[in-house]
């Protein structure tokens, strides 16, 4: 079955707000994993708009399932941060600090020398791997051509037109899927899955490791209650 690992940013969204510990980062991790989370996922950036460096070290020394740390490896203090910590997993997305969010995958033919690099450094470090890209054929082949142990597929695209067109929406997912798993690649999907489109996409994409999912979750745990949130996004998984 599909993992879920939930992604916790929000969170930290709130507590920087207004320059407290309400809500507790640490807490939210382990509350996630209390009510049955496969896993955490956290996303330093540069900025610390939100998850800071000093949240990752507090998880990495309390969570017990799986840790998935994103972010820009071309931040070297980035690379610093993942190997002094050595989460199970590093999702590497290619955001430029500016971002207001991650919103493209890597182009993995043109930056194919750095990736090769860069995967064989975590690899070393015997932490997973997994790189965000687009679904797109090319790339995903690129993206086994980089030694990368999975990929993560950028669903923005499919949650912004499953509402008017859920078949053409989940097609080229279908078909970035079905090279990944002739190609022997492990896959992740993320970003703006929720509530509505989850279910679908568990069921068209086949060989579905792992969703990390944290705006619509979050969002959906103000109103009905973050246990009650992560139980309803487990269950669209079943
Ligand atoms: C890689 C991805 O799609 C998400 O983790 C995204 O990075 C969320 O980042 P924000 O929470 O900063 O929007
Ligand atoms: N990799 C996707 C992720 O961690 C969460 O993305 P979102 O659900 O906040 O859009």
């Amino acid at each position: 079955m599909t993992k879920l690992s939930v992604n916790i940013n929000k969170f930290a969204t709130l507590r920087n707000s207004r320059g407290g510990d309400n809500p507790n980062v640490l807490k939210a991790a382990l509350d996630a994993e209390r009510f049955g989370a496969d896993g955490v996922t956290v996303h330093p950036r540069p900025d610390e708009r939100h998850i800071r460096y000093s949240d990752v070290r507090e998880i990495k020394k309390a969570i017990k399932t799986e840790f998935n740390i994103e972010g820009n490896p071309q931040e070297q203090k980035f690379v610093d941060l993942v190997l002094e910590v050595r989460p199970h997993q590093v999702t590497l997305v290619p955001d430029a600090l500016v971002q207001i969010t991650s919103n493209h995958g890597w182009d993995t033919i043109a930056n194919k020398d750095y990736l090769v690099n860069i995967i064989s450094v975590f690899k070393n470090a015997g932490i997973r791997t997994s790189i965000f890209v687009d679904p797109d054929v090319a790339m995903i082949e690129g993206a086994k051509a980089s030694g990368t142990d999975r990929i993560e597929l950028y669903t923005e695209g499919y949650a912004k037109h499953f509402f008017e067109d859920k078949e053409a929406a989940i097609r080229p997912y279908v078909e970035a899927a079905k090279v990944a798993n002739e190609l022997g690649l492990g896959m992740n999907a993320g970003h703006d899955l929720d509530l509505q489109n989850l279910r679908y996409f568990v069921q068209h994409i086949p060989g579905l490791l792992e969703v990390s999912i944290g705006h619509a979750l979050v969002c959906d745990a103000i109103y009905l209650g973050y246990e009650n949130a992560v139980q309803m996004y487990k269950r669209q998984l079943q």
